[in-house]
């Protein structure tokens, strides 16, 4: 089968290496061989295409997933009607994705030859080289078989990471109904040119074989119904051989521009490709000349049952007229040559369409696989200069993003310099106002607890001195009761004392009086004694010295002191007052 795909013997898309057409620059390998069959999936563009042609489901297929049904492993409800056939090389990978979500759940993928892990996760990372990086992974079993529906199918992704041994995947999926409606349609227009999938089964009334295959001269045999099973093989043959044709680009004078416009830039095997288109063309001629036979031969019946309803209605006449018969035999005799006459001048001229139709054909066919070769060139051409073209505008573009990023960010980071400059200062500013601000709230605020506080304290204080004054008065009028009472008693007891002591004392004087009295006189009667001694002692002197010396001053005096001798001495004086005194 891959062998088939690879040389192009599969139908229309089925067949496919890699997922990329365009091959990508600087990749090894081809990627993984991809067959699809029952209905495409264009993994490019993401959406389904049951407009293009591939292998119908095969008989192995479909016991494949009669197995399946039966064995309860998948829903019959939801019966796959395509596969795709995974071939992994190794190192091949399936990058992470999620079942286009128009195919309806569950799908299942059946894992052959050998095992591989599977990837699941609704944000895996690739790493380059066919790694990842996912929350969670789970291993294919060789012969296991993966059945995906809720979030498992909706929300996480899946990958194959690249495999270490060959591997191969058959993965089933049940076609959206517009998709099944869609292919339907398209298989009945490969066959019959019918739009309508029911034609395949109910060939059209007019029946080409019924007089192509008419035996000459026959008339009896019955005419059949439908067409005989070797020409709907033969038939059906023929339109799958020009479709398959038209598909890949080989009659594109069948199909028209969009088969030019799909024919892949690069195709190989063109030597081959020539030849068959050589043959397609003359099989197509075959189909025109086909068609053509059948044109002339529905003319043919046409006429023919335009002449039977002729005839019925002239036997008709006849009857109802007899004496016409006659006449009319004439009359049909001569329309009958002339009939004949006109349908030969008809299929002579038939003849020379068919012969300039055909010419024509031909002269367009070749001109047309002339215009596509030389269309598949210039493509060919244009795609690298494209390429090349597209290469340097890119990188013309890259530079000049570059540049313009460059400039961009600088702008930008000068306007941001300046906007945070511009921000700083003001903020700065605002920042001092707000300092300012805030120094002459807190001043003010320091200066109201201040004077609350010197209230505060000035009432304190006069609260205290007033306490105090008052505790002091308190204290004062004590102390002044208590010295008071002290001087009261210490005045009586300083008096008493005084007087005790004065009591003493004039006691002790009036002893020492006494004492000194009785010392002054015992003095005083010695002193008197001493003086009467001297008086006598100098009275003897005298007596002895002057003798008669009366007059002279000395005696005066001396008579004097005589005379003083009547008056007391201050000892005697001391004695009498204290005599006195007492
Ligand atoms: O090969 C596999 O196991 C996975 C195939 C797959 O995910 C797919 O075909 O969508
Ligand atoms: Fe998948």
């Amino acid at each position: 089968m891959i062998k088939k795909g690879l040389n192009g013997n599969l139908k229309g898309e089925t067949f496919m290496q890699s997922t990329f057409k365009v091959p990508i620059k600087g990749k090894k390998g081809k990627g993984r061989v991809v067959m699809q069959f029952g209905s495409f999936y264009d993994y490019s563009d993401h959406c389904i295409r049951p407009d293009l042609p591939v292998e119908p489901m095969d008989d192995t297929l479909n016991s494949l997933i009669d197995v399946l049904i039966s064995s309860g492993a998948l829903p019959a409800s939801v019966r796959p009607n395509t596969a795709i056939i995974n071939i992994y090389n190794v190192g091949d990978n399936i990058p992470p994705h999620i079942d286009h979500t128009d195919y309806p759940r569950p799908f299942s993928i059946l894992s052959l030859q050998t095992s591989s892990p599977i990837l699941f996760g609704t944000h895996i990372i690739p790493l380059g080289s066919g790694k990842f990086k996912a929350p969670f992974s789970s291993i294919l079993e060789r012969r296991s078989l993966l059945v995906l529906e809720g979030n498992g199918a909706d929300v996480a992704e899946h990958c194959i990471p690249g495999v270490e041994m060959r591997r191969v995947s058959i993965t089933l999926r049940k076609m959206p109904e517009w998709a099944e409606r869609e292919t339907r349609e398209r298989v009945a227009r490969e066959f019959f040119g019918n739009e309508k999938g029911e034609e395949i089964s109910k060939p059209p009334a007019v029946n080409l074989s019924d007089f192509v295959k008419k035996p000459s001269g026959g008339g009896g045999q019955k005419k059949k119904e439908g067409l005989p099973s070797v020409v709907v093989a033969q038939k059906k043959k023929w339109a799958e051989k020009v479709q398959d044709d038209v598909t890949k680009g080989r009659s594109a004078w069948k199909k028209g521009p969009s088969a030019i416009q799909r024919a892949p830039p690069g195709f190989e095997g063109r030597e081959e490709k020539k030849k068959e288109e050589k043959k397609v063309v003359q099989s197509a001629k075959k189909v025109q000349q086909e068609n053509n036979d059948e044109k002339v031969v529905l003319l043919r019946r046409e006429q023919l049952v335009e002449e039977k309803k002729k005839n019925g209605e002239k036997k008709k006449q006849e009857e109802e007229h007899p004496d016409k018969k006659k006449k009319e035999e004439e009359y049909k005799e001569k329309k009958g040559a002339a009939l004949k006459e006109l349908n030969e001048q008809l299929k002579r001229q038939q003849e020379a369409e068919r012969y300039q139709l055909q010419e024509i054909n031909e002269r367009r066919g070749n001109q047309q696989i002339a215009a596509l070769q030389k269309l598949n060139e210039e493509q060919d051409a244009e795609y690298k200069t494209l390429v090349a073209r597209l290469d340097k505008i890119k990188a013309t573009a890259l530079q000049k993003l570059n540049e313009e990023k460059v400039a961009v960010l600088k702008t930008i980071t000068e306007e941001k310099d300046a906007e945070i400059t511009g921000l700083a200062s003001k903020l700065d500013a605002e920042k001092d106002t707000e300092i300012h601000s805030l120094i002459a709230r807190l001043n003010k605020k320091k200066a109201t607890a201040l004077q609350k506080l010197k209230e505060e304290k000035v009432a304190v204080l006069k609260t205290i001195t007033e306490e105090k004054d008052a505790e002091i008065k308190s204290l004062e009028s004590r102390l002044n009761e208590e010295k008071d009472s002290t001087l009261q008693d210490l005045g009586e007891s300083k008096s008493v004392k005084i007087t005790s002591l004065e009591n003493k004392l004039k006691i002790e004087k009036a002893i020492e009086i006494y004492n000194l009295n009785s010392r002054l006189s015992k003095k005083n009667n010695q002193t008197r004694q001493e003086i009467k001694a001297l008086e006598k002692k100098v009275e003897k002197e005298e007596e002895f010295v002057f003798g008669d010396f009366s007059d002279s001053e000395d005696m005066n005096k001396k008579k004097k002191g005589k005379k003083g001798k009547s008056k007391l001495n201050p000892d005697t004086k001391a004695f009498r007052e204290v005599e006195d005194w007492n």
